[in-house]
C-alpha cells in the first residue's frame, strides 16, 4: 500500500504541525478540508504516474484515499494523545476525560439545552476551576469575573464567536477588544438616552397593540399563550427600531408568523451556540445544508436593508441611520452592506429574541409567587390610581423600587447563561488564585454566579424579589452586584441594557395594569421548567398558558 510514500513521509508531519498548533488556536476547518484534499490530489497524481499503468488510476484514488484517511486517523490519536497527556499546559485542571479530549460531547449538550447542568455538575464535582473542554476552563468565582470581564484590559472573546464562514462583520462577532471599541460606539450613539426616550411612543403603540393581540387570541376560557403572543410583539418592536416605523415589517402580533420567520431566528442563535463550541467544525458546516435557516433570514433582512436603504436613509432614529452613519453629527464611516446587513440581524436576535425570553420568565415567575404579584400589582396602582400610564413617565418607573426588584431577580434565575468564552492573554494570568496559560479561553459562568450563595444569601435558588433591598431577606441578606451578570460587564457587555430596561419596565407595568392574569387552569410550571431551555435563546417547550381577564377601571 505505502509502494509510493513511506508511513512515516505521509504521517509524520501533520502529527507534528498538529500537535504543536492544535493548543494554541481553533484551526480553520475549511483550510484542514482543503489540505486534505490538496494531498489526496497529489497522492493520486503521485501513484498514477510513478506506477506507469494509465489504466490503473482506480487503484491510486482508492490507495490515496486510504492514506488520507489514515493520517486523518493518525492525527486525531495523537491530538487526542497529547490533550490528555501531562505535557497539556492545562493537565493539572480536573475535568472529565471526553471534555478533555474533544467539545463535540459540549456542543451536543448544548443543542440538548443541557449544557449549563452539565458544567454545574462538574463544579459540584471538581471544585471552582475545571477543565471543560480541550482548551477551556470554567471558572465559579466571582474574583475572576472582573478581570476576564470588567476590566478595561479586559479579555478578547474566544473563537465561540467566530461564525463559520458567514460574515463577521457585526459587533457581537467582533472578537478583539480595540475594534470592536470602534464598532460599539455607533452602536452607542442609537442607544444613548435620547435615542431611548424617542423610542417611547412606538413602544406605547406596540403595547397597545400587545394589549389587543392578547385579547383576540384567547380561547372561550380567556387562555392565551402568553409566551408566543410576547415573541411577536418583541419581534415587532424591535423592527420598528431597527428599520424606522414607515418600513414594511411583517407585523407578528397581527399576521402571526406564516413563514417562520421568528422560529428560523430563534434557531439561527441556537445553530450559532452550538457549532460555537466547536469552532473548527462551523467552517465546515457553514457551506452545509445546516445553515440554510440562517441563509433565509439573512436573505430576508438583506431585502428590508435594500428598502431601508431607499428611504430617507438619513434622517430617523431607527438603527439602520446611525449604522449607516450618514446622520449630519456622524464621526465614524459608513458600514458595508454586508456589515449592516449583519449587525441588523444581531439587533434583531439580540434585542428582539432576548428581551422576549426574560419578560416570558419574569411573567412566569410573578405568577408563580401571588404574593409577589399582588405587592407588585399594589405598588403600580398607587403610582397610577387610573390604571394608565402617560408616555412621558415612561422613564420614571425606574423609580418604582419593587418593580426593578422583581425585574432583576427574574433576570438573575433566568439568565441561564453557562460562560461567554473569553481568552486569557499572552503571558497567562492569576485567576481565582491559579494560574491560567495565555490562550486558554476561560470563562464564569453566570448561572452558577447568581445562585453561588456568597453572592446571593439567603434562599439563593429561591424567587425573592426583596432580597434587592439593603436587609431585605434579614441581617445578613448577601446581594453581590458584582456578580449579577445577566447584561455581562465591561467592554463587551450588553450595549442595549437601559434600553432592555425602560422596555421590561413599561411592558411588565403596563400588562399587569391592563389584564388580571394567572396560570391557565391546567398549567403545569414543573412542566414549563422542564421544558424551559437556554440555547442563548430562550426556547419554551411547555407553552406559557396563562388566563388572562381585562380590568375595568
Ligand atoms: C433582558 C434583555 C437583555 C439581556 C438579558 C441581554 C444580555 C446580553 C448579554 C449577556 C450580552 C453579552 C453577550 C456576550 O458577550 O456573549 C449582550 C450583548 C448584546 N446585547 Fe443584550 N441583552 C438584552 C437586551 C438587549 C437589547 C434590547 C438590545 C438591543 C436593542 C441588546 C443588544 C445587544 C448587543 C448588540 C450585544 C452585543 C454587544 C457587544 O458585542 O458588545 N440586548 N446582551
Amino acid at each position: 500500500m505505502f509502494n509510493s510514500f513511506g508511513p512515516a513521509h505521509v504521517l509524520l508531519p501533520p502529527l507534528v504541525g498538529c500537535t504543536c498548533l492544535y493548543r494554541s488556536s481553533d484551526p480553520r476547518g475549511n483550510v484542514i478540508m482543503l489540505a486534505m484534499l490538496a494531498i489526496w490530489a497529489v497522492l493520486v497524481g503521485q501513484h498514477y504516474f510513478s506506477s506507469g499503468q494509465a489504466a490503473h488510476i482506480l487503484a491510486s484514488v482508492i490507495q490515496a484515499s486510504f492514506l488520507v484517511f489514515a493520517q486523518a486517523l493518525s492525527v486525531i490519536i495523537a491530538v487526542a494523545a497529547y490533550r490528555l497527556s501531562p505535557l497539556h499546559p492545562l493537565a493539572h485542571f480536573p475535568g472529565l476525560w471526553v471534555d478533555k479530549v474533544t467539545s463535540l460531547r459540549v456542543a451536543y449538550l448544548a443543542l440538548t439545552g443541557h449544557r449549563a447542568k452539565h458544567v454545574t455538575s462538574l463544579h459540584d464535582r471538581y471544585g471552582d476551576v475545571v477543565r471543560i473542554g480541550p482548551n477551556r476552563v470554567s471558572i465559579n468565582s466571582s474574583d475572576a469575573i472582573y478581570p476576564i470581564y470588567a476590566s478595561p484590559q479586559a479579555f478578547d472573546r474566544a473563537a465561540s464567536y467566530r461564525p463559520g464562514l458567514i460574515h463577521d462583520g457585526s459587533l457581537l462577532f467582533s472578537r478583539k477588544r480595540v475594534e470592536h471599541g470602534h464598532r460599539k460606539r455607533i452602536w452607542a450613539g442609537a442607544l444613548t438616552s435620547h435615542a431611548i426616550q424617542h423610542w417611547d411612543g412606538a413602544l406605547k403603540d406596540r403595547v397597545d397593540q400587545l394589549i389587543d393581540c392578547i385579547a383576540r387570541r384567547q380561547d372561550l376560557r380567556g387562555v392565551i399563550d402568553l409566551g408566543v403572543c410576547i415573541e411577536h410583539w418583541g419581534f415587532d418592536f424591535i423592527y420598528d427600531v431597527i428599520f424606522g416605523i414607515n418600513c414594511n415589517t411583517p407585523e407578528f402580533m397581527r399576521n402571526g408568523d406564516p413563514h417562520n420567520i421568528c422560529r428560523s431566528a430563534k434557531n439561527s442563535i441556537v445553530l450559532f451556540e452550538v457549532l460555537g463550541e466547536i469552532p473548527t467544525l462551523f467552517d465546515i458546516a457553514s457551506v452545509l445544508p445546516v445553515t440554510e435557516e440562517y441563509r433565509e433570514v439573512e436573505r430576508h433582512f438583506q431585502k428590508h436593508i435594500n428598502e431601508r436603504m431607499q428611504i430617507n436613509p438619513h434622517s430617523d432614529w431607527d438603527f439602520c441611520s446611525f449604522f449607516m452613519a450618514q446622520r449630519e453629527d456622524a464621526q465614524y464611516p459608513p458600514l458595508s452592506k454586508p456589515d449592516l446587513n449583519a449587525d441588523a440581524l444581531v439587533a434583531f436576535e439580540a434585542g428582539g429574541d432576548t428581551l422576549a425570553g426574560f419578560l416570558s420568565i419574569i411573567i412566569f415567575y410573578i405568577l408563580k409567587h401571588q404574593p409577589v404579584y399582588e405587592k407588585l400589582r399594589a405598588e403600580l396602582e398607587q403610582v397610577f390610581p387610573l390604571g394608565e400610564i402617560a408616555q412621558d413617565r415612561y422613564g420614571s418607573l425606574t423609580e418604582i423600587p419593587y418593580l426593578v426588584a422583581v425585574i432583576n431577580e427574574g433576570l438573575r434565575l433566568g439568565a441561564n447563561f453557562a460562560g461567554f468564552q473569553r481568552v486569557v492573554p499572552q503571558g497567562g494570568a492569576v485567576l481565582a488564585g491559579q494560574y491560567v496559560p495565555g490562550g486558554t479561553v476561560v470563562g464564569v459562568p453566570a448561572h452558577l454566579q447568581h445562585i453561588h450563595p456568597d453572592n446571593f444569601w439567603p434562599m439563593p435558588l429561591e424567587f425573592r424579589p426583596e432580597r434587592w433591598f439593603k436587609d431585605g431577606l434579614g441581617p445578613g441578606t448577601i446581594t453581590r452586584q458584582s456578580a449579577f451578570m445577566a447584561f455581562q460587564f465591561g467592554p463587551f457587555g450588553c450595549v442595549g441594557k437601559t434600553f432592555a430596561y425602560r422596555q421590561l419596565n413599561v411592558v411588565l407595568s403596563r400588562l399587569l395594569l391592563a389584564y388580571d392574569l394567572k396560570f391557565a387552569p391546567d398549567f403545569d410550571s414543573k412542566a414549563f421548567v422542564q421544558g424551559w431551555l437556554n440555547i442563548r435563546t430562550t426556547i419554551f417547550n411547555y407553552p406559557l398558558k396563562v388566563q388572562a381577564s381585562r380590568r375595568q377601571w
